[in-house]
């Protein structure tokens, strides 16, 4: 590990779980240089919906690259960026009745997520922007405004404006504390608090522990966010594509978010590719208002385009995530019930799946055991106390059951050292 410990700056994490140097994947696998081959189950941290090096999308990239193509793009219009547009509309947009236009922002979440800030803030004219506890948006400063992790937010170096969190899904008869806290917010008569521009959304938190809103919530928070004239932001960067079941995750709740933030699994191959979605009112920004070097990513279009004929012409492939992601549930509730002394509760949807552990010191030694026996996990959640899975959804169902038992025979190890 010299060379790493030597250049590499300390802010360097995964690497630190994972203390071996990995050097080829597929499918649900990686491999280390010592040959010793880990099943995935945080997947890229969720970009791998489709797994490592899918056979199909590498041969869609291969036959690209070996065409002398346009491979960066900025924003010009380009073949590639044409494909995608046609075929994103024909199997995501138009079968759900969508009618969102399209924003290239950059290559990662965060990017989506900044323009998606910018952009509420140009069309309202309004500054504040309303997050959620343990929310989680991205590392760049406006994202960071609106997350919840303070240890994240310390690593700012200086205070974060524009942003009020709000409980979390809390739902109590329609009207929940925070609703009653956000309405008075908008009261003008002496909150001494802005009107915001917009509520910014995950419908499940992933880094924040896996926490599920329920489907009235979401429709609260729509409704509110209509009466009240605020955008409404579902950031899906880790939830959508499928992570859930659907291809969008708010589409179980039947609302209609104004701005959509994509990244993450979207170009299906692990490549870096973000989009933000918003509905045609909102596209006020100016040619070039808003704009970066790596955009339009060519070889991103043509994975995303293959991830899209593969799997979204149909809705098999929802069909199989759910049916996969109750058998993961079923069997972390059988663990949880024999573990009841150091196990919370499991939480979850579709294919993402925590573990809550009752000692947070608990869940990365989970993890670490996980690890010594070839699975890789993280853990999320504010105190780190949940083990958070999140295989590629292509996952087959034989190994999904090897990695569970892993995660049982891990629990009692960890159980176990305690009681030693
Ligand atoms: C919900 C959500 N939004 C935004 C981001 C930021 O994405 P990126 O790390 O690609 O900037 C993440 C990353 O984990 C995320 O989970």
């Amino acid at each position: 590990m010299d060379v790493f410990d030597r250049m590499e700056s300390e802010v360097r994490g995964y690497c630190r779980s994972w203390p071996t140097v990995f050097t080829t994947a597929q499918g649900s696998h990686m491999t280390d240089e010592n040959g010793k081959t880990y099943l995935d189950f945080f997947a890229g941290a969720g970009t791998l919906n489709y797994g490592h090096n899918n056979p199909g999308l590498k041969r869609r990239l291969l036959d690209f690259l070996a065409g002398d193509p346009v491979v960066h793009g900025l924003d010009m219009y380009t073949s590639a960026k044409r494909e995608f547009l046609e075929r994103f509309n024909e199997y995501v947009l138009a079968p759900r009745d969508l009618d969102y236009k399209v924003q290239f922002p950059g290559p990662a979440g965060n990017n989506s997520v900044e323009a998606a800030l910018k952009l509420a803030r140009k069309y309202t004219g309004r500054e504040t922007v309303v997050s959620f506890t343990n929310a989680f948006h991205g590392m760049t400063l406006g994202a960071l405004a609106v997350t919840g992790n303070s240890m994240k937010r310390t690593g700012a170096g200086v205070p974060l404006g524009h942003g009020v969190a709000m409980p979390y899904d809390n739902y109590l008869d329609g009207r929940t504390p925070d609703f009653l806290l956000f309405e008075t917010m908008l009261d003008d008569s002496g909150s001494g608090l802005d009107k915001p521009a917009a509520v910014i959304v995950e419908t499940v938190q992933g880094e924040g522990g896996i926490n599920v809103a329920t489907a009235e919530w979401l429709r609260g928070l729509q409704d509110l966010c209509h009466r009240q004239d605020i955008l409404l932001i579902v950031d899906d960067v880790q939830m959508g594509c499928g992570r859930t079941g659907p291809f969008f995750s708010f589409e179980e709740a039947g609302i209609t978010p104004d701005i959509v933030c994509l990244s993450k699994s979207l170009s299906g191959y692990g490549l870096p590719f973000a989009i933000t979605l918003m509905k045609r009112e909102l596209d006020v920004w100016e040619p070039g208002e808003h704009n970066g070097t790596f955009r339009g990513f060519n070889p991103a279009f043509i994975t995303a385009v293959g991830a899209l004929e593969d799997y979204w012409t149909g809705d098999d492939f929802e069909k199989q995530t759910l049916a996969k992601g109750q058998q993961v549930q079923a069997a972390l509730n059988e663990i949880a019930i024999a573990h009841a002394g150091a196990i919370d509760c499991v939480r979850g949807r579709g294919m993402a799946w925590g573990l809550v552990m009752k000692d947070p010191e608990t869940a990365p030694q989970v993890c670490g055991e996980a690890f010594a026996r070839g699975l890789l996990m993280e853990t999320s959640g504010p105190e780190g106390e949940v083990v958070k899975l999140l295989p590629p959804l292509t996952t087959t169902e034989s190994e999904l059951a090897t990695g569970l038992e892993i995660i049982a025979d891990s629990v009692e190890a960890v159980r176990q050292k305690i009681t030693a």
